[in-house]
């Protein structure tokens, strides 16, 4: 299994680890717009040496109750680093983005694949990304990020995933994105609370019904925050434990902070998934 850009090819034989790179004010937060793209590059740099196969480059935080951004501000946060990040490093540049502007800007400027959160929902998304022929991420999210964590309840949680990817795989066809540019995301924390969180963990093989590439996201989040009461700077034990169990059970992408951790985590998914007698 592998996923195509263009020219590149990423291996999904075995786990790759996706970097976060925030390009948020608070997360470089020393006021220049030239400090955030230099301190940005640092991180990313790190990132890569430790082993990263795709940056994430995100300008509008996801987080529940996040603020929204204009357009621009989006575009000026994100292009100039998709733009350093194609120029100065051989990695899989992923833009988490949901504006149709954003979607065609980072392609031109060399981004190679697009991680919407909302799955292409907004007006002009879908046909912009069907115009950049980009690999495209497809994540489940219920309810919109203002609002999704107030009191997400499911009948079936399972059957509304499944239901939300079966819509927006024939959504993405019809409009002339083949399947096999697409990568499937349950969206760990998107509409769900802790409990929906680890029943889609631990059911997440079932995904594999699709015959598409997972990609999962966990770092740092309420599902090992709320399991063991302690803050973000303190989850890294739990981000890796989610993420061991998510590439055992399959999952070719995983979104982290971490980077190095994760790395060597996989390497041990890695020895166990593939081991010879
Ligand atoms: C941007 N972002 C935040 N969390 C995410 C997750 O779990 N998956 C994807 N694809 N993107 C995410």
């Amino acid at each position: 299994m592998q996923l195509t850009a263009g020219s590149r090819s990423l291996n999904l034989l075995y786990p790759q680890v996706m970097g976060i790179l925030n390009v948020t004010p608070d997360s470089f937060s020393d006021g220049g717009q030239h400090n955030t793209i230099e301190r940005a590059l640092r991180h990313a740099q790190s990132m890569v040496d430790a082993g990263a196969s795709l940056i994430d480059v995100g300008g509008e935080s996801t987080r529940p109750g996040a603020a929204e951004v204009s357009e621009q501000e989006e575009l000026d946060r994100v292009i100039p680093v998709v733009e350093a990040l194609a120029r100065y490093f051989d990695v899989w540049i992923s833009v988490d983005t949901s504006k149709p502007a954003v979607i065609t800007a980072s392609a031109a400027a060399g981004a190679d694949l697009i991680n919407d959160i909302r799955s292409l929902q907004e007006p002009g998304a879908l046909e912009a990304a069907a115009q950049t022929g980009l690999p495209v991420c497809l994540m489940h999210m219920q309810g919109q990020p203002r609002t999704m964590q107030q009191a997400p309840h499911y009948d079936d949680l399972m059957g509304d995933v499944f239901t939300f990817f079966r819509h927006h795989i024939a959504r993405c066809e019809q409009a002339g994105i083949p399947k096999e540019k697409l990568v499937l995301d349950p969206g760990f924390g998107f509409g769900k609370n802790l409990s929906h969180n680890y029943q889609l963990l631990n059911r997440l093989s079932e995904l594999h019904h699709f015959n598409l590439p997972l990609l999962v996201g966990m770092s740092r989040k309420s599902m090992v925050g709320q399991l063991l009461n302690i803050p973000p700077e303190q989850r890294l034990s739990g981000s890796v434990a989610c993420a061991v169990i998510a590439a055992m059970k399959g999952a070719k992408i995983i979104r982290v902070h971490d980077v190095k951790e994760t790395v060597e985590a996989m390497r041990v998914v890695e020895a166990t998934l593939y081991a010879k007698d």
